[in-house]
Formats: C-alpha cells, structure tokens, sequence
C-alpha cells in the first residue's frame, strides 16, 4: 500500500525520518532500520565532527519545535563507515551532507561514491542555524554553481534539502536551475529559519544560539510544506521526485503531503517528540484514509489535488 520509489530507489514504506532529529548516532540509525520507516537518513554531515551551538538549541513546542543545533554531527566518515552496519535492515540508507563549503562537499561526495550501501546522498542547501552563514538556497547563482561542481563528479542518486520558499517568482527561478541537473530528489521543506519563540514568563527566548532565532518545525510549518511540495511537483521534471517534510505528524498529514505530489514524506519534529514508533503509527493512519477512499497505492491519488471549485 505505502510502497513508493524515489528516482530508483525502491522504498517499502514511503514514510521515512527527515535528516536531523534522532539520527545521528549508530545507535539511533539502527533503532529507525529497526522501526517502520522505509529508509534510514543520517543527520547531515560535515567533514569533521562537529560540537554544533551551545544549549539550549532544541525545543519542543505544542505547535512543534525550535532549533538552533548548528550542525552537531560525527563527522563524515562516521556515516561512510555506519553504511555496513546498517545494510541488514534492508533499506535505503541515505546520507546528508552540509559541508561547510563547496570544496568540503565535494570532498565528501567523492568518499560516499564507491560505497554500495549508500542509496543516495541529500545534499542539505539550507541550514538556518550557521551563524554568519547564509542558507546557500537562497543564493539562486550559488545553487547553480554548486550543482555544476556537484554533477561533474557524482554518478550516486543525489536530491538536495532545501529552504521554504514564500514568492511565487522564486519556485520558478529555483526550478529553472534544478531542472537543468540530473537530480534524483528535491526535499522540501528545512525548517523555516529564523523563527523567535519566547519564555514570557522568564521574558527570555526560548533557545541560546543567535539571541534565540532559529528554524521551526513542526505544525508552525505545514501549510508552506504544503506550497513547496506543491509548487516543485508542479514545476520540476518528473524523473525529480518531491520528498516532503514539514509539519507531518499523522497519516492525513501524510496523505495531504502525497495529494500535493510528494513521492515520499520525512517526519523530523513529530519523530523528536514521540520516537520512532511514530512511523508505524503514521503508516497504519495513512493506510486506514486509503482503504476508506479506496486507494490501492499512492499513485492512485499523488499529486491529484484539485482547486477548490
Ligand atoms: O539544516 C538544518 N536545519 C535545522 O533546522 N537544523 C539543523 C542544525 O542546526 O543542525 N540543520
């Protein structure tokens, strides 16, 4: 029922872990190869290991979450190496990468090339959290220039994580570049960077980092999911699967998501908020609205969306 495929990569359950929550041990890579979820996806990358922000830097919400991490991750190699360990789950293994340059990306994208159980790298374009760093999606010359380096050298599946987009304009200019490269997948959405939540009582900001601005997840962001996985489904090739994330913690959410056009759907703060048992319950919700309309796989209703008449 939940069956889907991103470019070639086949997927038993099209319900998977966004790059970041809950994924960057081996420990928890093996507890998502043993939970529901289709696919198994690393927090992101960089060359070396990385402390990330000072705490606080997560938050839990009741309309999601606040974070401010800064890339905290066990350095490349760690995920290069993780990718034996992990192939007895029998699932696609993904790595995201967000080196802090173009040269670091480069370099980490070479070393993940001969190594089978790798299924696809996401690169991640659009961290909000780098302090005096900009989200290189934003950049739409930058993009481009990033993808013509990456494409000259990688021959692995590889989709791109990028930022929420707002202006209409902008789908368009971003899906002009992205057509133009072989890409397998395109993941929307990262956080919405920059958001500010506060402790009235305390009069203070919820998180440390960057005087407490950082990107939200969570319910704050599904309706501007929703518009990125719908306006890049409408605008990019076909052969470019959307990988929807933001804001999905049930199986309506998920179905929303695919109605919009999304080949598969991450869940990142939901996961933070309630493990990974939180796969099994959103496939089996996903299955039950399904079964009650009388669809038999995700094409039957992908993309279908229809304009209020
Ligand atoms: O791309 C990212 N998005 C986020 O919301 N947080 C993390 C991080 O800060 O590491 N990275």
């Amino acid at each position: 029922m939940l069956q889907t495929k991103i470019a070639n990569i086949k997927l038993a359950n099209c319900i998977y872990n966004a790059s970041g929550p809950a994924c960057s041990s081996l420990e928890e890579l093996q507890a998502l190869g043993q939970s529901a979820a289709g696919a198994i996806l690393s927090k992101s990358a960089t060359l070396a290991p990385r402390a990330g922000n000072p705490a606080p830097r997560y938050v839990d919400t009741p309309w999601g979450s606040i974070n401010s991490m800064g890339l905290p991750n066990k350095g490349h190699a760690y995920y290069l190496a993780a990718a034996k360990e992990l192939a007895s789950f029998q699932k696609p293994y993904i790595v995201s990468l967000s080196g802090m340059s173009l040269a670091d990306n480069l370099k980490m994208i070479a070393e993940m090339q001969e190594e089978e159980n790798i299924a696809a790298i996401e690169l991640n374009l659009s961290c909000p959290n780098l302090p005096g760093k900009p989200q290189t999606a934003y950049d739409f010359e930058q993009t481009e220039k990033v993808l013509a380096a990456v494409f000259a050298q990688n021959n692995k599946p590889l989709g791109v994580k990028l930022p929420p987009y707002f202006d209409l304009l902008h789908f368009e200019q971003m899906a002009q570049i992205l057509n133009q490269f072989p890409l397998s997948f395109v993941s929307c959405i990262n956080s919405i960077g920059n958001g500010l939540v506060i402790d009235w009582e305390k009069e203070e900001t919820l998180i440390r980092p960057k005087d407490g601005f950082g990107g939200l997840g969570g319910d704050y962001i599904k309706a501007t999911a929703l518009a990125n996985v719908r306006q890049f489904y409408l605008l990019l090739r076909p052969e470019i699967s959307v990988v929807a994330v933001g804001g999905i913690k049930s199986g309506q959410d998920a179905f929303e998501h695919i109605l919009c056009g999304a080949k598969a759907v991450q869940i990142g703060t939901h996961l933070m908020k309630t493990g990974p048992s939180c796969f099994a319950q959103i496939s089996a919700e996903l299955t039950a609205i399904m079964q009650a309309k009388g669809y038999q796989s995700i094409e039957d209703f992908r993309g279908k969306l229809k304009t209020a008449a």
